[in-house]
This record gives C-alpha cells, sequence and structure tokens, in this order.
C-alpha cells in the first residue's frame, strides 16, 4: 500500500523531518526517496537522511551501484545512502524516472525478506525459506544467477493484470534467462525452459489471481530467433504457462511476426480479458446464492433477503466461536500494553531483596529504645562513596543512619523515624560523611519489626505476581518491570483492515462534490473507533460498488499482501477485515455475493437489532488463519454502532481477552424513549449526580 507521498524541498530539515515522522508516527515498513542524491550544490537528501537513520544498510546500495555502472558510468556520481530506522527501511533513489526504476529493480527481489525481518516475521522468513525449492545447495537465488550466467541475455518482461480489469503493474522486474537451447524444432511446442525458476519467481511475488503474459525475444544460433508469449491464464499463479511462438529460420520474417504476436497478445489481453474483468473472470461468474443469476441482473435480484435475522445473542456466540485467540509471540515488556499475557509471571527474586527500612532515621535494636544511642555509620549514599549499610553490625547501644528504603545493617531490627529523635553530640570532621552525628536520644520506644518491610513482604520469590489472561496496563508493566519480565509472552494483537465501499463516496478531502456524491465519513470514524481501542488498523481506502474492484479489495485485505498486489494490498496483513455498505436489498449491494464467490462462509447475514439490521458476519480460511469479516452496514450511525457491539468484541477475543464483551451497566432514562420492536441500540450521554450511584442516561437526540 502506497500509505503516503509527498514532495518535499532540498532542506535538510524537511526532508529529516519528513522522514521521521514518517518512520516514527505512521510506521511505514519502507520509505523510497528519489532525487537530491548528486553532486549538485542543493542534493543533500544522503546527509538527511543519514541524520534519520539508526542502522546503514550499504549492502543494498552496493548492489544498486554495481547494476546500475552497467548501464552508465554515471552511476558513480550517486551519493544515495540506505538504511534502518526503527522498524523502517529507507532508500534513497535518484530523480530520474528511468534510473530510479532501475534501482528499484534492483533491490526488489528482497524488499520482502528484508521487510519481513524488520518487522520481526522471523517465522515468516523461516516460512518463504521452506518454499524456496531446496534442489542441493542451490537456494533460489544461485539458481536464478546461474540461470542468468549459463543462458544468453535476453528480457522476459512480466505483466500483470489484477483480475479488477486495470493493469495493476507492468513488472518488467529484471531480466530473467530463458534459454534458447530448449528450443523444439516446431513452432508453437516450445517449451519455457526453466520454468520452474519463473514460477518461483512469479510465485513470490506473491501475486495471485493474476494474468501474467511473458514473453522473450530469443537470441540464438542454430536456431534462428524465435519469440516465445508464455501467458498464465488461471486464478493462481502456478498454472501451467501456455506458450504460443513463432519460428523461422529467417530472422527478419521472425522479427516481424513476433512483434505481431506480441501486439495482439497484448491487445487480446488488453482488449477482453482486462475489459471483461470488471466483473471478475473466477471460475463462476458472481452468481446469487439464490436465484442462480448472475448478480449484475437488477430485475433478478432477491426481493426477500435470503438471510435470516440472527438474535443478538446467536450474533454473539457465532463471533466469539470463530474469533480464535492469535498465536502467542514475546514482546519487550514497553511494547507491551494493551496486550493480554499468555503466561504467569513469577517473581524470580524476593521484593524487597532485604530488610528495607520504611522511614528516613535511625536503625536500633528495639529493646534498647527509648535511650541514647551512639550514631556507628549512615546509609547516605553518595557518588564517591557509598558507605551502604552492608558490612555494619549495629550493636546493643548503638544506631545507624538510614535512609527510607535502605537496607537495615545487620543486628538492628526496628527503625526510628528521625522526627523522634534527639541529637545529643556532633562532630565537624567532615571525612566521616554520615558521621557527623556521634549521639543521639530515642524518644520513643519502638517495637522489633517496626519501619521495616522485611525481605519478600511484597513480593515472595516465585510468586504469581500477574496471572495468564491480564490485560497489561500500567500498573502491570511497573510490575513486570520491579520483577525483571522484561520480554513477555503475549497474545498477538489482529490488524484490522477497513475501506468504504459505495460508488457515491468521495473522500473527505474532496471540495466540490459531485453529483449524487457524499463524503465517506466511515472509514475515520471505524479507523479511529479500533485505534482508540488500541487495535491496529490498515487503511484500503474507498471501494466503489464495482464487483471486480470490491473482490480484489477484499482479496488483498484478506491475503497476506505483497508488494505486488494491486490496489489496496498491504506489506501488512490482517487479520480482520471491516468494510461498510452495500449489505442491504439495493441492487448494488453486492458484498454478501463477492464474500460468497471469494469462499468465505457467511456466519450470518441479518441481525434482529437497530440499527445494524443488514450486518453481516463472514470467515474465510485464509493459509493457516480463520480471517473475521464483518461487513457493516453503511449508515454511519449503523456502522459505529455494530463496530462497537461486533467487531470489538471479535478483536478483543483474538487479542486473548478472557471477557471480549461490552460492558454492562444500569442507569435511570431522563425521558420516555419509545423503542423499535428489535432489540434498540440509543446513544446516550451518562451524567452522574453526586450521591447517586446509578447514572442517568441522556438520549442524544434523534439517533
Ligand atoms: N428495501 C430495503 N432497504 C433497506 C433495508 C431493508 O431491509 N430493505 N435496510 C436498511 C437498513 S436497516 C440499513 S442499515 C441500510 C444499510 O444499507 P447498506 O449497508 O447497503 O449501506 P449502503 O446502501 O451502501 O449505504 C446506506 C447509506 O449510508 C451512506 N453511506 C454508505 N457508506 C458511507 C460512508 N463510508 N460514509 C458516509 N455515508 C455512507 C450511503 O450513502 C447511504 O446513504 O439499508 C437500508 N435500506
Ligand atoms: O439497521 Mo439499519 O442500521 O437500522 O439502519
Ligand atoms: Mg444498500
Amino acid at each position: 500500500v502506497i500509505k503516503v507521498y509527498k514532495i518535499v524541498p532540498d532542506e535538510k530539515t524537511e526532508i529529516k523531518s519528513t522522514l521521521k515522522d514518517w518512520s516514527d508516527r505512521l510506521n511505514l515498513n519502507l520509505i523510497l526517496t528519489t532525487g537530491g542524491t548528486g553532486f549538485a550544490e542543493r542534493d543533500v537528501t544522503p546527509e538527511a537522511t543519514r541524520m534519520v537513520i539508526e542502522k546503514e544498510a550499504n549492502a543494498m546500495m552496493v548492489a544498486i551501484a554495481v547494476a546500475s555502472l552497467k548501464f552508465s558510468p554515471n552511476a558513480m556520481l550517486s551519493r544515495a545512502v540506505c538504511g534502518i530506522r526503527g522498524s523502517t527501511l529507507i532508500i534513497n533513489l535518484p530523480g530520474s524516472v528511468k534510473a530510479s526504476s532501475e534501482c528499484l529493480r534492483v533491490v526488489l527481489p528482497s524488499l520482502p525478506h528484508a521487510l519481513s525481518l524488520l518487522k520481526g516475521e522471523v517465522k515468516r522468513i523461516s516460512k518463504d525459506h521452506m518454499e524456496l525449492p531446496q534442489d542441493g545447495a542451490a537456494t533460489y537465488a544461485t539458481r536464478i544467477e546461474a540461470a542468468n550466467q549459463s543462458l544468453p541475455m535476453n528480457d522476459v518482461h512480466v505483466v500483470s493484470y489484477n483480475l479488477s480489469g486495470f493493469l495493476a503493474h507492468f513488472h518488467s522486474c529484471r531480466t530473467l534467462n530463458v534459454g534458447t537451447k530448449y528450443c523444439d524444432k516446431y513452432p508453437g511446442s516450445l517449451k519455457m525452459p526453466n520454468t520452474s525458476i519463473l514460477y518461483h519467481y512469479v510465485h513470490n511475488l506473491n501475486v495471485t489471481n493474476s494474468i501474467f503474459c511473458v514473453y522473450g525475444w530469443e537470441a540464438s544460433g542454430n536456431t534462428g530467433n524465435c519469440s516465445k508469449v508464455g501467458c498464465f491464464l488461471s486464478s493462481q499463479v502456478r498454472a501451467k504457462p501456455y506458450i504460443l511462438g513463432i519460428h523461422s529460420t529467417n530472422p527478419l520474417l521472425e522479427f516481424l511476426f513476433s512483434l505481431i504476436l506480441r501486439i495482439s497478445i497484448f491487445l487480446v489481453i488488453e482488449h477482453y480479458i482486462g475489459a471483461a474483468c470488471s466483473y471478475p473472470r473466477t471460475p463462476t461468474p458472481l452468481k446469487h446464492p439464490t436465484t442462480g443469476t448472475p448478480i449484475y441482473k437488477v430485475a433478478r435480484r432477491h426481493r426477500t433477503s435470503p438471510y435470516p435475522l440472527a438474535s443478538m445473542d446467536e450474533a454473539f456466540s457465532s463471533i466469539l466461536r470463530n474469533a480464535v485467540p492469535l498465536p502467542i509471540i514475546s514482546k519487550h515488556y514497553s511494547d507491551a500494553m494493551d496486550h493480554v499475557l499468555a503466561e504467569d509471571i513469577r517473581a524470580k527474586s524476593p521484593i524487597p531483596p532485604f530488610p528495607a527500612s520504611i522511614m528516613d532515621g535511625y536503625a536500633v535494636i528495639a529493646s534498647d529504645t527509648p535511650c541514647d544511642l551512639n550514631v556507628v555509620g549512615s546509609s547516605v549514599c553518595d557518588r564517591d562513596n557509598c558507605n551502604h549499610s552492608s558490612g555494619v553490625t549495629v550493636e546493643k547501644g548503638q544506631a545507624f543512619r538510614i535512609t527510607t528504603g535502605a537496607p537495615l545493617p545487620v543486628g538492628a531490627n526496628a527503625v526510628v523515624p528521625v522526627e523522634d529523635t534527639l541529637l545529643l553530640k556532633e562532630t565537624d570532621n567532615v571525612s566521616w560523611l554520615g558521621r557527623e552525628e556521634l549521639e543521639v536520644r530515642i524518644l520513643k520506644l519502638v517495637r522489633a519489626g517496626e519501619s521495616v518491610r522485611p525481605i519478600g513482604c511484597d513480593i515472595k520469590t516465585g510468586e504469581v505476581v500477574i496471572k495468564s489472561s491480564t490485560k497489561i496496563g500500567p500498573s502491570e508493566c511497573g510490575i513486570l518491570a520491579s520483577v525483571g519480565a522484561t520480554t513477555v509472552k503475549v497474545h498477538q494483537k489482529p490488524t484490522v483492515a477497513v475501506f468504504s465501499t459505495g460508488s457515491e463516496l468521495a473522500s473527505p478531502e474532496t471540495e466540490s462534490l459531485g453529483p449524487g456524491e457524499i463524503r465517506d465519513s466511515n472509514r475515520i470514524l471505524l479507523i479511529t473507533t479500533l485505534q482508540s481501542n488500541n487495535f491496529k488498523t490498515l487503511d484500503f481506502g474507498i471501494v466503489p460498488d464495482k464487483p471486480g474492484e470490491l473482490k480484489a479489495a477484499l482479496l488483498s485485505a484478506c491475503e497476506k499482501g505483497g508488494l505486488f498486489v494491486g490496489v489496496g494490498g498491504g506489506l501488512d496483513f490482517s487479520d480482520v477485515v471491516v468494510t461498510t455498505g452495500g449489505v442491504s436489498m439495493g441492487e448494488k449491494d453486492f458484498l454478501k455475493e463477492i464474500l460468497v464467490n471469494i469462499g468465505a462462509k457467511i456466519e450470518f447475514g441479518r441481525v434482529f437489532m437497530k440499527p445494524g439490521k443488514p450486518s453481516t458476519f463472514a470467515t474465510l480460511q485464509s493459509g493457516d488463519r480463520k480471517k473475521c469479516i464483518f461487513a457493516l452496514p453503511g449508515n454511519p450511525v449503523s456502522a459505529v454502532v455494530t463496530c462497537n457491539l461486533f467487531v470489538l468484541p471479535a478483536l478483543r477475543k483474538l487479542s486473548g481477552f478472557l471477557e471480549p464483551r461490552p460492558t454492562i451497566l444500569s442507569a435511570k432514562l431522563s425521558s420516555e424513549v419509545r423503542l423499535d420492536a428489535r432489540p434498540e441500540y440509543q446513544r446516550v450521554q451518562l451524567r452522574w449526580e453526586p450521591q447517586e450511584p446509578i447514572p442517568w442516561a441522556q438520549s442524544t437526540g434523534r439517533q
């Protein structure tokens, strides 16, 4: 997901503040800067970047330089920098379109891996490694390099069409070699050599549901030139490529033919498949689950909803049944706020670790008091000479000056606050720091143990200080710090992808609205509702009421988005998807059908409630995870009420909360309220009157 872009003047401070803001506040995974990396006087991007990064990533720059020098010696005039700030990778690219895309292409294949490392998704990395072909020692990369070395150069361009009908990306990602020596003698039966390499390469683009048109121009000796066009036409990338080819010994003829072939292939794809993709080309065109007719036949749309009205209890139990707590991860305690502990935290040692004074005064032997005592030392501790109480023994008739929290010296068993003493004798021999006092009078009798915290009186060794399933708040962080539990096992917290649907929606920034347009308010309303409950969100924008685009957005929101997934895909992946709009009876309300079409299971499609009747909850198995998908109603009030009633409990359950349901409290109505036959959720303001334990609920007005 291109989260943000900005044109920044060649000012070090501005570049620096933008990089810091995007890394620290927006938490971006990757920041690409273009321009300002050369020798000109105004070129200061590298300097600004260097002031922001915490670790340099030189090898990427070396790789770019080596590759760029092949194209032009001027590549050595780049002073670009690449480095890491927090978990953000920052790469300086040159200013020109050609050079910047060439440089980006060099680092592209290793970016997903690099960013997974930065996000600490170690397991994903091991998964990626597992997926790569394990033929002997050769890793995937060496296989590609081997292919590059052993076969003559030629260009293979990979074009991917996202099924929603527009060119998601033109990947002329890198030159892959597909050699000539596999070319058969007869046209039409050309085998794409090294196709497994190509598959893995394309597969690693992490793009599904795309059409790949692979074509290559062969330059070779004996069999003359032959060009190949391979089309992956499938819903999965791994399908066998259909290879069309022309083969002739007359290079000119061959060139002309292959040019026509390439252009025609593109036209075919662009014109027919691209257009046809406005309704996703999937094995089965989008059909009504009941009438079985294609969904865009308005007249045939259902006139009564095929979805029964689930009760609130059925809705709740369905959600809580399907929202299974996410895997357990280890986190540094300072990042674990609002996470739910997945282990009991036991103290490894007692607190206090020694008998500690509770007051500033004198450590004494209780049975001596009240009396006059000689002061034998002090626990006053400063930088140079810390004459700790350790090593000091208090005997009968002696006192030891002590500060609050300091360990009692051996022999003492009580502390007299300084307020209950009189100074009898002192010395001005300052070398005895802490010994200026020679004799004090203890005015009060103290009992053994008085003003002393015995070892372990707060926390005993092995004691469970925080139970598993506790939500970590500030106090828990403090306790974790005090027992030194700085790495804790917690339930991972869900990331929520949010997008609004509706062709009538314009972005809130729109100055003058077009006819029938309204500003999208639901997205920010939901995102801030989730964020104010400490859940991370991914903003997938506004998606018009077009089945192809709705489907693509749902898929990319549900799938582990790779760098290349089309509109809306993100580097991060979501555990929960929340959409608004398009779930009721309207002819453009496609969400439910599309959910069925992508293989999701509609757990409930309507709820007996007000507002929120058309609320839809679905689950989709994606890899080893079950995604929860909430398609909320478009009415803003319905969206936010159902988000609070359904989405938040699901997120709490995923986070490992023992009690994910909303809190229920009693209140008194301050005015008459006419309720709907359905369970109704009205918005009110609560007001507590002094001396009244139950608050008054004041309606917010028209609901
Ligand atoms: N014949 C029937 N019509 C409707 C029914 C019904 O049972 N039979 N249900 C009504 C109820 S209840 C609700 S709630 C709404 C929900 O409809 P949808 O979920 O399909 O929502 P849309 O039609 O897309 O939009 C409804 C309304 O909200 C506005 N909207 C949508 N998205 C946004 C947004 N992001 N920001 C601001 N406003 C948004 C949209 O423009 C419409 O005005 O259906 C009733 N109809
Ligand atoms: O159910 Mo709708 O949300 O009543 O308006
Ligand atoms: Mg509607």
